[in-house]
């Protein structure tokens, strides 16, 4: 990939980087916080005559996100759409449609009010009745034209039949009937639709007398929330009362059960503190829910990102994305990674006042844990006192420009610019003498932030699930994970590893669900995975993995007595855990046609007793080659191979569960289940993120 496709960020880091000599350097190495680090990358000349403006005429990625809406390219796209009408291809109708209204600025309000109108009818046509009749609100809110409205109220009664809402219905067709008032249609075409209405208004009217005048029915309830199973914990209520977290001072703060957990209870429902969408999915997913958009709602300003609804739209504009709008296309030209834009999100989301009156930050909270209280994220782990000076310098230069961009945004006055950026705000990187010193102090929150979200954050992943496939006694689905966004979850950033994990995590929208997949005993630790596990990957790797992205030696079970791989494992022989009355870590081999019961261990010398342990097996040991999630929130488990007597095709109680999805997959995923967030800079998507 060319350096141009790269972002401009790395020809910066690399430009302010060279231009420091040993003296710049080490005193930049005795710098103490976080907030003169950044302050000092602005004061270097480098730094201050940098023209970012240069780098944009060179940077080949920022022509695929427009700065600003344009008329011209909506109204192609809404005659492609009138095209795709006159042959019947209403999808394809509603594709242009939707890409028009994201591309039309919102001083057309007629031409908007028009494309509701027309994507409103694509969608009855399609069937998509609750969705047709939003748009009709909306086509009317735009102030659509007086002499069409008949047009519209007559297809909103006409989706109210579909949905059977009949006292609505009669109210819509109603207004169908004033509004033909106020159309230049022929005096016949006229009459014949006003007689229409009023025989529909006198059927329904009827009919609902008849009926015994019932109310219409409520909308379609969505989605139920995911609930914790159980009590939450009145410290961390984001967890189950299952859970309490501990601290050693090897390991940090680590989760443990407070009684037996048995496997498939929920132990954590919880909200991100902040959470940030790939760039590559910001035209199809909703930017604050994260939710699929097929009928999307467009930013006012921009048209690089869309939202499923007025509630969504509103948050976003009146927080993050108000500020994030006009520096969008910079922010994602110049390459940097997703956990470089949750930093900056972290503080978006909240206006200046907010930020500036954080206090005490580096006294430690106690009382009840919450979830959206930044005090809390300030301090996860970030391991300061393990850190290069290069990795300092290297942070703080991203904080630097993150920084600049916000003042760029307007958000240093409290008021989200809505005009595009011009080139000559950006002959200059530093910060200005105005917004010096709150600057530092944000400055500061988002090099913290970028150290705190290297070791906490997480990806958040969308199911996607076409029809399962029935067989003969085997149910297929094809579900697989994609990576959409990323986040951080306080509670959780609680967790610590193991390779052989207790719990499996999926998503519902942005909020994560946690679930025991084994039975945990009162005071066992309830680890969460990393990435490595035990049965794919083998413990050098792991052990090398952990070192060098959590900065941590792992000494799991699996990792002290260097647990075989699923494929390493040999079917003509058993592996028992010796179970003398000395703690000895020694796993014992046993052929699978042994006839005796007692075992003698190879390292201490004494004896296992086999029968147990094959007793256990018995009762809650099965090979389960296809875990499915079944509408995100339930798991369960098809055996499709069994060597214990089940038959393939039943549903089983779940004893233990290695992940969920199809075992390859949950292969594949699990090397990325964290963000590989110690890189600042992403080459194209934030998969294949580049070393710096
Ligand atoms: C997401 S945090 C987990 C919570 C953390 N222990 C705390 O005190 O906030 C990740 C960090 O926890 C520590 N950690 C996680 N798993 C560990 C383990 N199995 N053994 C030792 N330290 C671990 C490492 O320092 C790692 O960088």
């Amino acid at each position: 990939m060319s350096e141009e496709n790269e972002g401009f960020f790395r020809r910066f880091h690399e430009t302010v980087t060279r231009s420091m000599d040993d003296v710049g350097r080490n005193n930049f190495a005795n710098l103490e916080s976080d907030s003169k680090r950044v302050a000092y990358v602005w004061e270097l000349p480098a730094v201050r005559n940098y023209n970012l403006a240069d780098d944009l005429e060179k940077c080949q990625t920022i022509a695929k996100f427009p700065v600003a809406k344009d008329s011209e390219t909506a109204r192609n796209f809404k005659s492609e759409g009138n095209g795709a009408v006159q042959k019947g291809d209403w999808a394809k109708a509603l594709h242009f449609y939707n890409q028009s209204l994201m591309h039309m600025p919102q001083k057309e309000a007629e031409e908007l009010s028009i494309l509701l109108a027309n994507r409103s009818a694509a969608l009855n046509h399609l069937e998509r009745h609750e969705e047709a009749l939003s748009d009709i609100t909306r086509c009317l809110a735009y102030g659509y034209p007086k002499h069409l409205q008949y047009k519209v109220f007559e297809r909103r009664a006409r989706c109210l039949l579909v949905l059977k809402r009949n006292v609505e219905a009669i109210k819509a067709f109603k207004e169908t009937l004033s509004a033909l008032d106020d159309t230049k249609l022929d005096k016949d075409k006229k009459q014949k639709m006003r007689l229409d209405a009023q025989i529909m208004i006198e059927v329904l009217n009827k009919g609902h007398v008849l009926a015994g005048c019932p109310k219409d029915p409520e909308p379609v309830v969505k989605t139920p929330k995911p609930k914790l199973s159980g009590k939450n914990n009145s410290k961390y209520p984001a967890a189950s009362e299952a859970i309490q977290i501990d601290f050693s001072e090897e390991k940090g703060r680590y989760a443990t059960a407070t009684r037996d957990i048995t496997a498939g209870e929920i132990l954590l429902v919880e909200n991100p503190y902040s959470a940030v969408l790939l760039a590559e999915y910001s035209r199809t997913h909703c930017q604050d829910c994260f939710k699929k958009c097929p009928i999307p709602l467009t930013c006012p300003n921009c048209p690089n990102v869309v939202f499923c609804s007025e509630k969504c739209l509103d948050t976003a504009l009146k927080t993050y994305h108000g500020y994030e709008c006009p520096v969008l296309p910079l922010i994602w030209s110049s390459g940097c990674s997703i956990t470089c834009q949750i930093a900056l999100r972290m503080i978006t989301q909240k206006n200046i006042g907010y930020i500036k009156n954080l206090k005490d930050l580096d006294v430690k909270p106690c009382g009840t844990y919450k979830t959206d209280d930044y005090k809390n994220v300030y301090h996860l782990v970030a391991h300061e006192e393990k850190r290069s000076k290069d990795d300092f310098l290297h942070r703080s230069q991203m904080a630097a420009f993150l920084v600049k961009m916000l003042e760029i945004s307007g958000y240093f006055d409290d008021k989200p610019r809505t005009e595009p950026v011009k080139h000559e705000e950006l002959k200059s990187m530093a910060i200005s003498e105005k917004n010096a010193k709150d600057g530092a102090f944000i400055g500061g929150l988002v090099l913290k932030n970028l150290q705190i979200l290297q070791f906490n954050a997480h990806e958040v992943f969308e199911l996607q699930c076409p029809k399962p496939q029935v067989g003969k006694n085997v149910i297929k689905h094809e579900g697989k994970s994609v990576f959409l966004a990323g986040a951080i979850f306080p509670t959780l950033a609680l967790f610590n590893h193991s390779c052989d994990p207790g719990v499996v995590r999926y998503f519902s929208g942005p909020t994560i669900v946690v679930r025991a997949v084994k039975n945990i005993c009162k005071g066992q630790e309830v680890a969460e995975n990393y990435g490595p596990i035990f049965t794919t990957v083998d413990k050098a790797r792991r052990q090398a993995e952990l070192r060098n992205q959590y900065w941590f030696d792992c000494s799991c079970e699996p990792c002290q007595q260097d647990w075989p791989k699923y494929d390493d494992m040999n079917e003509t022989y058993m592996r028992f855990k010796c179970d003398s009355d000395r703690p000895c870590p020694n796993v014992v081999p046993v052929q699978h046609d042994c006839r005796e019961f007692m075992v003698q261990c190879g390292l201490c010398q004494q004896y296992t007793n086999i029968l147990k342990g094959l007793k256990s097996l018995q009762e809650g040991f099965v090979e389960i080659e296809v875990v499915l999630v079944v509408e995100v929130l339930e798991i369960v488990v098809i055996v499709v191979k069994s060597k214990m007597g089940i038959e393939c095709g039943s549903k089983i109680e779940i004893k233990s569960v290695i992940g969920i999805g199809k075992k390859e997959q949950h292969r594949d995923q699990n090397s990325e289940r964290y963000l590989n967030s110690n890189l600042l800079i992403s080459t194209s998507d934030a998969q294949s993120m580049a070393k710096p």
